[in-house]
């Protein structure tokens, strides 16, 4: 109509689609990934994407704190949907020191806009703001997240209670980037002002957009979290060497063995991941031979100097950067992955040459999916016996009794920590 204006307040979009994300983590359990994979998400500036995954990312962290903040408000628990706002809100303003009155203003606008919270829309003002002012000052302070009971129940028994804490508090403290270089490291630490860690691998500090930082274009490094970084190393390529890189993609590791010389096959059942080792190698200019097949059914006669095996698992040694997967999963498949890993242990043993190695891995803090595997292989796998020796930086004291690795986020705290992960060299008779 001449003369009316459009009273209809202008959203958030990096706040509005944190809150999408949050929905589709907790209520359709789609993990952060997948949701952000999206049209309406892709829709969105790029600075606009970075800063929403940045706030959904850092409020799945705090769920714990937030919950406990709010809970003394809340008479009865609203939808999920209504609480996820109330959750994004209160860690935006307590956690990352975003003015109250702005945030709780857009917030109150969002839960307007969908028919479903609508209703709430009071609710969510009065109580974000009796709830922030309750924490303020204290935020910090409050107990860390736990981890859900699928997962914190197995992980107690493994480790027991105060591991179990120092974990939750390393998830909750989040990821710094590093990356594998194939040049001199202390060169790539001046140039990028990195600190060089033990095993090789550089930890950077505060970064910008990744690609656009120098060497990227040339494919001089390439982003793998450092525990990630000790299987490859662990299995020791020298040059010339037949290596099979078995679960591939998307191929830190197969870089990482090109590097260091090897003839590298690498193997993995998803063509589209596959493309992605493709790209990574021509960025990198490393080379390395393509296989889409599964393991299980490969007709390949063919045996390697040395074997990688990078088995797919519940990846619970990657919560700190994936604070989706505890919130999106709910523990069922894991009986299932612990036997494909048996599978592929089984069809990769014969890949090994006499007098060949072999290493396996998985990204998993669960022992069943490590450890007992292991255990169980050199059992049914009489011809292999435990690689005693210490890959570069490894800490003694981090060797399981059947003679692998199990590394842990709470692990070099002091340094930023590192993602959980289960390693073990063995090698095949002559
Ligand atoms: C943990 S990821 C591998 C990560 C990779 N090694 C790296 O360092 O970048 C596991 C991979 O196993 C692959 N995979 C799952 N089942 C497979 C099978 N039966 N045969 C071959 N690859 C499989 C998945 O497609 C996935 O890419």
């Amino acid at each position: 109509m001449a003369g009316q204006t459009n009273k209809r307040p202008v959203l958030n979009l990096p706040r509005q689609a944190a809150v999408r994300i949050l929905n589709g983590v907790m209520t359709e359990h789609k993990q952060l990934s997948e949701l952000t994979q999206s049209d309406d998400f892709q829709a969105l500036a790029p600075e606009d994407r970075a800063r929403s995954q940045r706030l959904a990312t850092h409020t799945l962290r705090h769920v714990g704190r937030a919950d406990r903040a709010l809970r003394p408000h809340l008479a009865k628990l609203p939808a999920v949907e209504v609480l996820n706002i109330l959750r994004l809100g209160l860690v935006e303003i307590a956690g990352l020191g975003a003015p109250a009155h702005a945030v709780v203003n857009d917030l109150v606008s969002i839960c307007a806009a969908s028919n479903q919270t609508r209703p709430y829309k009071g609710l969510i003002n009065a109580v974000l703001r009796k709830a922030v002012a309750d924490v303020t000052g204290k935020w910090d302070k409050s107990p860390v997240q736990m981890l859900p009971k699928w997962l914190r129940n197995p992980l107690r028994e493994a480790y027991g209670n105060g591991t179990i804490m120092a974990i939750e508090t390393a998830h909750m403290r989040g990821a710094p980037v590093d990356l594998t270089v194939t040049g001199d490291l202390a060169t790539w630490a001046s140039t990028l002002g990195g600190t060089p860690l033990a095993n090789g691998s550089l930890r950077l500090g505060e970064i910008g957009q990744i690609s656009a930082l120098e060497g990227f274009a040339e494919g001089k490094w390439w982003v793998q979290d450092a525990a990630a970084a000790w299987p490859a190393a662990a299995l020791a390529v020298t040059p010339g060497e037949t290596v099979l890189d078995v679960c591939a993609a998307p191929g830190g590791k197969t870089m990482q063995m090109a590097a260091q010389g090897g003839v590298l096959t690498a193997l993995d059942i998803s063509a589209s991941r596959m493309e992605r080792v493709a790209e990574n190698l021509a960025r990198t200019q490393l080379a390395a031979e393509l296989v889409v097949a599964n393991i299980l059914e490969w007709q390949d006669p063919r045996q390697f100097d040395a074997v990688l095996l990078d088995a797919p698992c519940s990846a619970t040694g990657t919560i700190r950067r994936h604070p989706d997967l505890p919130f999106a999963k709910d523990g069922t498949g894991i009986s299932e992955l612990i036997e494909l890993q048996t599978q592929m242990l089984n069809a990769t043993v014969g890949r090994v040459k006499p007098g060949g190695k072999l290493v396996f891995c998985t990204c998993s803090l669960i022992p069943d999916e490590g450890e007992v595997q292991a255990e169980n292989f050199l059992r049914r796998h009489k011809d292999f016996t435990v690689d005693t020796s210490l890959p570069q930086g490894m800490d003694p004291a981090w060797r399981t009794e059947e003679g692998g690795f199990r590394l842990r986020p709470d692990y070099w705290s002091e340094l930023g920590g590192m993602d959980g992960f289960y390693l073990i060299r063995m090698n095949r008779r002559g």
